[in-house]
């Protein structure tokens, strides 16, 4: 309400609801619940490419998950991190915004 008496919460940051797939690969990287924010997930899938050291030791700008999960939910073999578009395409479709 806009009275004066009403103070809005602070901002709170967008929270999302991961499908299960997306869900199952936080999970592996240790995610507790199954509400984040967006830097969570992106925080996770980090640790997540990081723990399984899906990324090229030598080229760690480049990200190998084709035969991996997270290639499935991709839809591709491989990423370079610095061309996030696949991901963000796939978060798009994997991440479902708390209106409440
Ligand atoms: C800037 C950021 C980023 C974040 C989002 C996007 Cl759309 C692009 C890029 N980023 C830069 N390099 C990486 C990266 C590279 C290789 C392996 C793991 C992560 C990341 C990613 C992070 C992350 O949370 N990054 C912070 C600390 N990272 C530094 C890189 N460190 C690794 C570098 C290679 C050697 C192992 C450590 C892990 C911790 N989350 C991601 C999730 C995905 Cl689906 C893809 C990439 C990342």
């Amino acid at each position: 309400t806009s009275d004066s008496a009403c103070r809005n919460s602070p901002r709170q940051m967008k929270q999302v609801r991961p499908k299960l797939p997306l869900l199952k690969i936080l999970q592996a990287a240790g995610a507790q619940g199954d509400i984040f924010t967006v830097t969570e997930v992106m925080h996770y899938l980090g640790q997540y490419i990081t723990m399984k050291q899906l990324y090229d030791p030598r080229e760690q700008h480049m990200v190998y998950c084709g035969g991996d999960l997270l290639g499935e939910l991709l839809g591709c073999q491989s990423f370079s991190v610095k061309d996030p578009s696949p991901l963000y395409a796939m978060l798009r479709k994997n991440l479902v915004a708390l209106t409440t």
